[in-house]
């Protein structure tokens, strides 16, 4: 999961402290890769595949002479070849329509992304700030919604409604011993563009690109899923090219033994891979995390990485108020969009403040107001979902008078008065300029508006709206590159967004920056899946990897922790490849 903090240009700069941890590779000689082909299985296969690199030595030992040009290149003559030939796709490009050039973008990336995942990487990784946007939000929605004609290559896995019965076997049919990490997907709610089907595939492919620039996880251990059930999209379903099944989506238990068979399928083959699951359906979010999370080593990004990144900023927001943390429990902070990012994001700041006001034995009131499709959702509702109704306004004396079921943002904004109004219902453009002038009420010195739904056309308002309905003072953050590594359950991700927001200082919270800069991110990762480690620990939940088991996590200080973990994180780099065939 990722975003960043949308500011104005002249506030933005890097963030980094000298003493983040290193980056780049920490062994300066890579350790030999074994590999099982010879000659052109290897240039066929982007993992092995160094094209043009590859040293005389090892064309000889591994069948290749002969297969390439003669010359031998180095990495660096590659990367910047690639890098110019980017430039010049941009150069080229400028002046058509933005639609027209993302996808060229795209198409370039992932063609080198399909030849050389080692060149494609380390590209990445250097140029983490420029490609985010390419290969995540909100290009990715674009190339989603276009996925059958831009289809060249398979990535991943396609499980469908037709492998019932089928898919113990089929899961063995991934090429690699070992996985780590899935995103799944089943593409009923890609980002904000609703079902489409088969198609969403893109999201857990670019998901998972984020999380190797990002987060050091090696993508040899990565596994992009759909699970395709069909689709209710109409457009898809008449459209002769498209991939998925034909069908409308399953539902009910027909549906739930889909997504189960997988579920066993995986643990089997794979039973400590982390599965995420992704932009699911409301009712399906829930209920798969609901049904899983104890089953399973598993979790839902909207529902629970987006509340990790969320709070970790609402935090940030309170302190560019230029007030103690504990001041987050008298927050009032009204959402749009009641689905399973927002409640999701509830869920966890109504957990923070509890936790706040237990540690001072004070009492805590509803600080949230929430509304969807229907307006302000009031116990008056009928047939409220029960995630929903935790945050439903009554009828008390903490409730403000005459705030009707049903009552209209911009009415609900007038009266509240909230220090944070936060954006998750997928419909751009609804923080429109009366809303925005009706923030500039807000009781706070420095309101904080989150816009967060993507792609970039679904979100609720635009900085340049905040900074000119609301004033310079406001804070504003958007759903763009930002990655988040925390695992699991909700301890560990209260730790991840707590180190998230202790990563700003002072000064730059003054400035209205929530989130540190992106083009950084690995020094961050490195810490925040540093305190996720030592929730875990603390927690009695980690189980360690190979030689480092739990008491090791546990006897290792907070600095050796963002070490250890800094130091196992992949980096691009070519290895000597020996042959064992
Ligand atoms: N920036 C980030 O980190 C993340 C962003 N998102 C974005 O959040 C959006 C919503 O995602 P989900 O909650 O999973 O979708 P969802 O479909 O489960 O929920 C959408 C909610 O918005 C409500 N809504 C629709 N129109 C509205 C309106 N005019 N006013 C107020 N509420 C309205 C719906 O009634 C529903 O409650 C998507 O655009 C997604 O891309 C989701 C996860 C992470
Ligand atoms: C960022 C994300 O997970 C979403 O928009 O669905
Ligand atoms: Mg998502």
């Amino acid at each position: 999961m990722w975003r960043s903090v949308a500011r104005r240009s002249s506030q933005v700069r890097r963030l980094l402290s000298t003493s983040a941890p290193p980056a780049g590779p920490l062994a300066t000689v890579p350790a030999p890769c074994i590999v099982q082909k010879r000659g052109n299985d290897i240039l066929n296969d982007p993992w092995y595949n160094k094209d043009t690199a590859f040293p005389l030595t090892e064309r000889d030992r591994l069948g290749l002479r002969g297969l390439l040009p003669p010359r031998v290149m180095s990495f660096e003559q590659q990367y910047e070849r690639f890098i110019n030939s980017y430039r010049s796709l941009e150069k080229n490009t400028r002046g058509e329509p933005d639609s027209i050039v993302a996808l060229a973008k795209w198409r370039i990336l992932n063609r080198l992304h399909d030849r050389n995942e080692t060149l494609y990487f380390r590209v990445l990784i250097d140029n983490i700030k420029d490609l985010a946007p390419v290969i995540y939000t909100p290009t990715v929605g674009l190339v989603c919604e276009n996925y059958s004609g831009l289809f060249r290559r398979p990535r991943g896995m396609y499980f469908t409604a037709k492998d019932k019965g089928e898919m113990m076997s089929m899961i063995y049919n991934w090429p690699q011993e070992k996985v780590d990490m899935i995103v799944v997907t089943d593409g009923s709610r890609i980002l904000g563009l609703g079902d489409l089907g088969v198609q969403g595939i893109g999201i857990p492919i670019g998901k998972l690109d984020l999380y190797v620039a990002a987060a050091g996880i090696n993508p040899q251990k990565v596994l992009p899923v759909i699970i395709d059930v069909g689709t209710n999209n109409e457009k898809l379903l008449e459209d002769n090219l498209y991939l998925g099944l034909r069908q409308p989506r399953l539902e009910g238990e027909e549906y739930m033994a889909v997504v189960d068979e997988f579920m066993e399928a995986v643990h089997a083959r794979w039973p400590q891979a982390v599965v995420q699951f992704e932009d699911f359906q409301m009712k399906w979010a829930f209920e798969t995390l609901e049904r899983y999370r104890n089953r399973f080593c598993m979790f839902n990004d909207d529902v629970q990485g987006t509340a990790g990144v969320a709070l970790a900023g609402l935090l940030g927001a309170v302190r560019a108020q230029g007030r103690p943390l504990h001041d987050f429990t008298s927050q009032k902070i009204v959402v749009a969009g009641a689905g399973s990012a927002g409640i999701g994001v509830l869920s966890m700041a109504k957990q923070e403040m509890s936790r706040m006001l237990a540690k001072t034995g004070e009492e805590g009131h509803n600080q949230f107001w929430v509304l969807d499709k229907n307006g302000l959702i009031t116990k008056d509702r009928k047939d409220l979902d029960p995630a929903v109704a935790n945050f439903a306004r009554g009828h008390g004396p903490n409730e403000i008078p005459d705030l009707h079921e049903g009552a209209s943002l911009v009415e609900v904004v007038r009266k509240v008065k909230p220090h944070v109004l936060l954006g998750l219902s997928g419909v751009g453009g609804i923080f429109n300029e009366e809303v925005l002038k009706a923030m500039k009420e807000s009781d706070s010195p420095r309101p904080a508006i989150f816009a967060m739904s993507n792609p970039t056309t679904k979100a609720e308002c635009t900085p340049e709206d905040v900074f000119k309905h609301v004033g310079e003072n406001a804070i504003f953050a958007s759903g763009s590159p930002f990655s988040n590594v925390s695992l699991g359950n909700d301890d560990m991700l209260q730790a991840g967004a707590e180190c998230l927001a202790s990563y700003i200082t002072d000064d730059e919270i003054q400035k209205g920056i929530l989130f540190p800069e992106v083009s950084s991110i690995r020094h961050i990762t490195a810490r925040v899946g540093a305190a996720v480690v030592r929730a875990a620990v603390a927690e009695d939940l980690a189980e360690g990897c190979r030689t480092v088991g739990p008491k090791e996590l546990g006897s290792m200080s907070e600095s050796q922790t963002v070490e250890y973990v800094a130091r196992n994180m992949w980096y691009p780099i070519y290895s000597p490849l020996v042959n064992n065939k």
